[in-house]
């Protein structure tokens, strides 16, 4: 039996429009949200992302503006614009689209965000505050992908969950939110000797390599949840997953496809991050 597709691009769409209403309340209470978003040059996937998500927030009614800077900008040029973003009381999200050029320290910038503005969920006190369990801006991606597992009533707890990828804002975060929902956790890597032993034992297998189609049929036990992180472009400019959907979609129970799977989420998570942002900073006022 195929398995069942989870599409992020519905899920987000009833997700935007719930929040949508939620924004025209708040409006109402003189909230608006406001997330800025700093480009740094002009790579033509960053521009592809950003504008996903100014559209998402314009459709919700989150006041979004879009920074941009000359990939020549230095590190301090950055650092004094986030103080001033930080300082800014109309500001409630921060998010520097990564990749950073060379002469800029990615987490030198990411540590100089305000942690109460850190809608991406970067920031190591965000980060420490998911480990712990406290309240906080959980990362977007990890956060859409725990989303559409929900959505569809998958369990979690006390099932095997394999990470193949650990970055800082996919691979580890999504091990530790699945961790937090009570699933045994294992992480794969390039140094992982036997690749297709482990994730042949996943009941939900997480890919977030950034290799092209690499998870097949042969890497999947029949009936897992799998789901695909994969943003890679094409040499023809289309975007395709770490998985090879048609093979995996043969034995597993539910997969995301690549597009209009978790990138979406990504997206959407990240504006119910704003307006998380605005409704705290609100409430300490
Ligand atoms: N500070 C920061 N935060 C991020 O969250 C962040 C980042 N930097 N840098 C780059 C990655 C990547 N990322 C994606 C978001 C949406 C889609 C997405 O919506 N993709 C659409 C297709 C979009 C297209 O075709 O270009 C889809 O999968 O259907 C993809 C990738 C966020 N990232």
């Amino acid at each position: 039996m195929a398995a069942e597709v989870i599409y992020g691009d519905q899920l987000a769409l009833s997700l935007r429009q719930e929040m949508k209403e939620e924004v025209t309340a708040l409006k109402e209470k003189g909230i608006v949200p406001k997330l800025v978003v700093v480009l740094i040059g002009d790579d033509p996937a960053s521009k592809s992302y950003v504008s996903g998500k100014q559209k998402a927030a314009d459709f919700i009614g989150i006041n979004s503006e879009l920074i941009t800077l000359v990939d020549t900008t230095s590190e301090q040029a950055l650092l004094d614009l986030i103080e001033q973003l930080n300082n800014d009381e109309s500001v409630n999200g921060i998010l520097v689209q990564l990749p950073l050029p060379d002469q800029i320290n990615e987490q030198a910038i990411i540590e100089a965000i305000s942690p109460e503005k850190d809608v991406d969920g970067f920031h190591p006190i965000s980060i420490g505050r998911m480990l712990t369990q406290q309240d906080t801006f959980l990362p977007c991606t990890p956060f859409g992908i725990l989303t559409m597992l929900q959505s569809k009533n998958i369990e979690i707890a006390g099932k095997h969950a394999v990470i193949v990828g650990r970055s800082n804002i996919v691979g580890k975060p999504v091990g530790q939110l699945l961790l937090n929902e009570h699933a045994t956790v294992s992480y794969c890597h390039s140094r992982t000797k036997d690749l297709k032993a482990m994730t042949k034992q996943a009941d939900i297998l997480i890919a977030a390599v950034g290799r092209e189609e690499m998870i097949d049929a042969s890497f999947i036990k029949p009936g897992a949840v799998v789901i695909d992180v994969g943003v890679n472009r094409t040499e023809a400019g289309t975007l395709t997953g770490d998985v090879d959907f048609e093979s995996a979609k043969a034995v597993a129970s539910y997969i995301t496809p690549v597009p209009k799977g978790v990138g979406p989420m990504t997206i959407t998570m990240l504006m119910k991050n704003t307006i998380k942002a605005a409704k705290n900073h609100h409430t300490k006022k």
